[in-house]
């Protein structure tokens, strides 16, 4: 059977109601070259010896190139078009693999200039000496600065007028800006990496670049580039009806399901000896990585079992959403553990193991024996959320107020207690602490215990459990029942890890026995906006490999990421490893507005601005449901509505079950925005008091890690932004923004 590759020009003229010929036409050639009906034809006199028409419609013409001959032809679509346009466009296109990089590329010569009749002759004026003028000094171009000369960019491959005019950029949105015009999209990101000061052969590997072998222009040497990871960067190789769907439409969203970078490419579809991570800064694709590879394991083994997960609600719905937008062949599972594509929370996994894993062999009743003291089979109900607070009302009244908060004794049980399965004041008294910041000798460790001892007890009392208890009860069920019935899961794929606590990615460890691709985290420290600092290897969880961090970021625009990269400038962020986040830096293809601060004289001209902001996009065309405006606190979102619906914006307030409605501006907290993306966003009241929040009443050395946590919020509603940031506030803004930007 022929091969059908979608080639990077495909737009050609098409409107909607050929579009359906368009899929029809190409079905029909990835099933038999020669149907009748498909007329494939040379073109005669074509730039390209290899490009072909095929009838799409009585008007319509696919133009293609067929490399091979035979049964097994692969066919490069380019697009449909008109008759005598598709013959024009013939005269210019050519498929060739760039001899120094080995990828496949489609150029296409410039049209020739179209002769204008009746034009005025241009007359030179007279010429008239200029004043002198004073010989500026100029900035240092930006890939010079970091030590690349022309010779290196023509020896990676770069176009040759690309890169003398790369070379010679001393700003670097321009330099992003002339990247647009890049004949391919490889050639495209790695001007962006050399400008981030990616070394030349790091980039080589990253993109697997190397020079021809045989002649470029032989068949096997453009089928062999074909399958080359940079290549596949604007060239799909479409195996399915869903892949062929996914590389016609949608252009501008639909690229993810198609067109990955080779460093996603090699996480989605790598072999993997055992667990591994993967990190990246907002926007650089780790979801997508995540939703290619749990597609990927369904293929190579049906009968597979995979979860795929995270920590909320939202969060999993959409990460299900855009698997079967992927795939809608996906077989989503209904249970962890079932054959399938498993999509929910932790905690869903969690409750369904206490709950129903007795029934299936696992010793749920002495598992909570080891992690609470007390072996109970009332584990099921949720314990409530002043649980602390009340514990606190009955002991520990001799230690610091500081030390008397829910946050403080959350933390100390959910980092310490719990994961390390401590049951007795002589365990905690004896504990590591390993990574608290806040100090307690062995009387105040007491006192915290005593304080833990009521929790515990009321636990018993009420028959709850909360879900770091949960989840590891869970994983020790599942631990001691393995060597008699095996593990649930064959991979386990984590979105958003760095929000988990310590338990639950016990549990997630707990669910998959040691294998290839057993366990995969996409995190990012940026991004840890609940959960306090996890480092792995404290519970035992290993992680083979370092991870590279994805650094290209395909959501926002240079300017938003430069902006939301300096709210966290300076912060040492820690990774799962323990170590600084190593910051390749992060790096948009796309330039658009510089983010704007706002700061209004009152509260009610902050009100009067958001609204006539969101009006003047909604305006410009941009649809209701593509607008968010985030707040720090869930009240003030809710006041926001009726000031907004008075002059004119009908938004509706997205709460943690919501979803964006139609017609309506969503309206939601910066948590709740996690994970999310709209083309333009509003944040709104972005004051000294509001952010950031709830930091006072901690523990001095809790404080700073809070405050950092503050900032890896902000980091992320700025981040949401596709297009457009605007920022907000009345009175004093908040200290966290980074206003000299
Ligand atoms: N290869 C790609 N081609 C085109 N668009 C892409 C590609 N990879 C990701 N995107 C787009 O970039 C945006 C961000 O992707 P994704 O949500 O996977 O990033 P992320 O790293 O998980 O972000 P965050 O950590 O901020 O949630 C999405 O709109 C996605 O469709």
């Amino acid at each position: 059977m022929p091969q059908v590759s979608i080639g990077p020009d495909k737009s050609g003229g098409v409107d909607g109601s050929v579009a359906g010929a368009v899929l029809t036409f190409l079905q029909k050639l990835g099933r038999d070259d020669t149907s009748p009906g498909l007329h494939i034809e040379p073109v005669v006199g074509g730039a390209d010896h290899r490009l072909y028409t095929g009838r799409v419609t009585k008007f319509w013409r696919a133009l293609l190139a067929k490399v091979g001959d035979g049964p097994s032809a692969t066919y490069v679509y380019f697009g449909t078009f008109q008759h005598d346009e598709a013959y024009e466009k013939a005269k210019r296109l050519k498929l060739t693999v760039n001899p120094q990089a080995n990828v496949l590329e489609l150029v296409e010569a410039a049209a020739p200039p179209t002769i204008l009749e009746n034009v005025p002759r241009f007359t030179q004026p007279e010429y008239v000496a200029p004043p002198p003028f004073p010989t500026p000094t100029l900035p240092e171009p930006v890939l010079r600065a970091r030590g690349y000369s022309v010779h290196d960019l023509l020896e990676l491959g770069i176009d040759d007028t690309l890169a003398s005019d790369a070379i010679l950029q001393t700003d670097e949105l321009e330099l992003v800006a002339l990247t647009d015009d890049a004949p391919a999209r490889w050639q495209q990101n790695v001007l962006l990496e050399l400008a981030d000061g990616v070394p030349l052969h790091e980039i080589k590997a990253r993109y697997g670049l190397e020079k021809v072998q045989g002649d470029p222009d032989s068949d096997s040497v453009v089928l062999a580039a074909l399958d080359r990871p940079a290549s596949r960067m604007d060239f799909a190789l479409v195996t399915d009806d869903a892949e062929l769907r996914a590389a016609l439409e949608d252009p501008d969203f639909g690229r993810w399901r198609t067109f990955l970078h080779p460093e996603q490419r090699a996480y989605a579809y790598g072999e993997r000896s055992g667990s591994f991570r993967l990190s990246g800064g907002a926007g650089t694709g780790k979801t997508v990585v995540l939703l290619h590879r749990a597609r990927h394991l369904q293929r190579e083994n049906p009968q597979a079992r995979i979860v795929l997960t995270t920590y909320n609600k939202t969060l999993a719905s959409s990460l299900r959403d855009s698997l079967l937008f992927l795939d809608p062949q996906t077989h989503l599972a209904k249970y962890p553990g079932d054959v399938g594509i498993f999509v929910g929370t932790v905690d869903a996994i969690a409750w369904r193991l206490v709950t129903q894993g007795a029934a299936h062999g696992l010793p749920i009743t002495d598992a909570a024996g080891l992690v609470l003291g007390t072996a109970r089979s009332t584990v099921v109900q949720a314990t409530t959320g002043d649980a602390w607070r009340r514990a606190l009302s009955h002991a520990g009244h001799e230690l610091p107020e500081s030390l008397r908060t829910p946050g403080f004794f959350a933390a100390e049980y959910g980092t310490v207690v719990v994961p390390h399965r401590i049951t007795t004041r002589d365990e905690y008294l004896a504990a590591p602490r390993a990574g608290r910041r806040v100090p307690l000798d062995r009387e105040r460790r007491s006192l915290v215990w005593d304080v833990i001892d009521a929790y515990r007890e009321a636990g018993i009392q009420s028959r709850t459990t909360d879900y770091d208890e949960k989840s590891m009860i869970a994983a020790i069920a599942l631990d001691q029942a393995a060597p008699t019935i095996g593990r649930p899961v064959d991979h386990v794929l984590v979105d958003e890890a760095q929000d988990l606590s310590p338990s639950r990615l016990i549990l997630l460890r707990a669910l998959v026995a040691d294998g290839p691709g057993d366990l995969l985290l996409a995190e990012d420290a940026q991004q840890r906006i609940y959960a306090p600092l996890v480092v792995l290897s404290r519970y035992g969880i290993l992680i083979r490999g370092r991870s590279r961090r994805l650094t290209l970021n395909y959501r926002t625009t240079a300017q938003t990421l430069r902006f939301a990269s300096s709210i966290l400038a300076g912060e040492e962020l820690i990774d799962f490893d323990g170590e600084p986040t190593q910051d390749d830096g992060a790096r948009s293809a796309r330039v658009g507005l510089a983010p704007r601060t706002e700061g209004a004289s009152s509260l009610d001209g902050a009100y009067a601005t958001a609204a006539l902001t969101l009006l003047s996009w909604i305006n410009d065309g941009a649809t209701p449901e593509s607008l968010a405006v985030l707040v720090r606190g869930g009240n003030e979102g809710t006041y926001l509505l009726p000031e907004l619906a008075d002059r004119g914006v009908t938004a509706t307030y997205i709460g943690p079950r919501d979803t964006p409605s139609k017609g309506a501006v969503s309206v939601m907290t910066m948590h709740r925005s996690k994970g999310m993306e709209f083309r333009h966003v509003l944040l709104f009241g972005v004051t000294a008091e509001a952010l950031p929040a709830h930091v006072d009443d901690l523990p001095e050395p809790e404080r700073n890690d809070a405050v950092q946590r503050e900032r890896s919020l902000l980091y992320v509603a700025t981040t949401r932004a596709r297009d457009e940031l605007v920022v907000l506030w009345d009175g004093e803004p908040s200290e966290l923004l980074p206003l000299a930007v």
